[in-house]
């Protein structure tokens, strides 16, 4: 293995694979495998480039810290050269952390002298420039990642944010730096090491940017960003004659199908309504799930009831009824229910036969996933930017696609389950 990458959620690390498996245009990427938590077993001598799908955005910092250092330690053992933690294109954290806590663990058991930090994403709006991250027209505290369930994000200069989170001392590579070229990115680097400033945020706007950054990283033994940062990454090893460069299969799988939908950005919510208009769609009452009387064998007999039809189950809320709910029943104990009934639901469902499943959200992805035991996803053909269709191993494959709350187009849901 070359490349190891711990992602800090479920749908960030499908992102992240699909990226390292597409590599640059015209070339290729790696032959990459998304596994489900630290793997117990070593890893098929033919992967390139493992992605660790951790759930530690949310977690306490310590229980993130220590979940991180382990899937660092199980990426080294398989022989890894180059570690990624992959965070989120809108830095979703909280002051806490936990970027700040992770990056400064990792570069400390790397010995990482300076380490660039880049969510950058400009396939999907996401730029930084001085610092300051923008989500396509929005500095990211206007862009709606103000009002997120579980990290809200109200300041858009991320040096300032990444301050607040770490202990060591905060960097920045302005784009006129970067657009200067890699060496120039390399000699920066250099300079914020000599001044002690280990984590660098590093501007980027274009694919340019992020392909001469990721030519800047040739030999780091780590790098953070958002899936963007990826994309040069396999060229430095394709272009060295240790990896041949490889395109991503189409994962076929057929048999019963869901859509479970737990996000509540403006995004996912809109893909919601329009998938609506031609499919059976029904809403979860979120105060039934806590006082118990709504449980999955609803959720199941609904879906079951429609099978063919595409049917889609969602508890999410715009960002008022959100804030209502969350000041009457606090935001852990509903992120909790809600991520124990979507678990349940995956689980009966798969057990009675569905394979195709689509989720909407990083957490209910997290939580969908982890309840239904699989260890390793193969890489298939990307839907839309970010969300590439996987399937599981074993002798009964399921076909997933885990979506981030913000990606995919209106037609997501409907489109994403003829792709599996
Ligand atoms: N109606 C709701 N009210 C409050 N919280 C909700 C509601 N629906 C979902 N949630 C919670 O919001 C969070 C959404 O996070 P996530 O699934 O990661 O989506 P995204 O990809 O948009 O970040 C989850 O923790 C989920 O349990
Ligand atoms: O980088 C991104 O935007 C995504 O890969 C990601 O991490 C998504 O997180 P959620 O929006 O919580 O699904």
């Amino acid at each position: 293995m070359l490349i190891g990458v711990i992602a800090d959620d479920f749908t960030g690390a499908s992102d992240i694979a699909v990226t390292l498996s597409k590599g640059l245009e015209g070339e290729g990427g790696l032959r990459t495998t998304q596994y489900l938590g630290v793997p117990s077993v070593q890893a098929d001598a033919s992967v390139e480039a493992g992605v660790i799908a951790l759930k530690s955005r949310s977690l306490p910092v310590e229980e993130a810290v220590a979940q991180s250092l382990a899937a660092c330690r199980w990426l080294q053992e398989q022989g890894c050269e180059q570690i990624i933690f992959k965070y989120c294109s809108t830095f979703d954290s909280t002051d806490e952390g936990n970027i700040g806590p992770v990056t400064d663990a990792l570069a400390a058991h790397l010995e990482a002298q300076s380490v660039v930090m880049c969510p950058a994403f400009p396939a999907m709006g996401r730029t930084l420039y001085q610092g300051h991250l923008f989500v396509h027209d929005k500095p990211l505290n206007e862009s709606g990642m103000q009002h997120h369930p579980l990290t809200p994000m109200t300041d858009a200069d991320l040096r300032r944010v990444l301050a607040r989170q770490s202990q060591n001392r905060v960097g920045h590579i302005a784009w006129q730096t970067v657009s200067a070229g890699s060496e120039a990115v390399q000699a920066a680097l250099v300079a914020q090491a000599e001044e002690g400033r280990v984590l660098v945020i590093v501007d980027a706007i274009s694919n340019d940017d992020l392909t001469i950054i990721g030519s800047a990283c040739r030999g780091a033994v780590l790098v953070t960003g958002g899936s963007g940062i990826a994309r040069a990454l396999p060229h430095n090893f394709i272009a060295d004659g240790r990896a041949q460069g490889q395109r991503a299969g189409v994962p076929q799988v057929s048999g019963a199908e869901a859509i479970l939908v737990g996000s509540c950005s403006g995004a996912t919510r809109g893909q919601i309504a329009e998938h609506e208009k031609q499919h059976p769609v029904l809403m979860i009452d979120v105060k039934e799930v806590l006082s118990g009387a709504t449980g999955p064998q609803q959720l199941v007999d609904f879906i079951q009831a429609h099978q063919g039809q595409a049917p889609l189950v969602y508890s999410s809320g715009d960002p008022e009824t959100v804030r209502q709910l969350q000041q009457e029943y606090g935001r852990e104990k509903i992120a909790e229910a809600l991520d124990t009934l979507f678990g349940q639901t995956a689980r009966q469902l798969v057990a009675e036969g569905v394979r195709r499943l689509v989720v909407g959200g990083g957490e209910t992805s997290g939580a969908v996933v982890s309840a239904l035991d699989l260890d390793a996803l193969t890489i298939g053909q990307e839907i839309d930017t970010g969300v590439p269709a996987m399937v599981s191993g074993g002798e009964r494959p399921i076909a997933l696609a885990l979506k981030s709350g913000n990606f995919g187009g209106r037609d997501f849901f409907a489109r994403a389950l003829k792709t599996l």
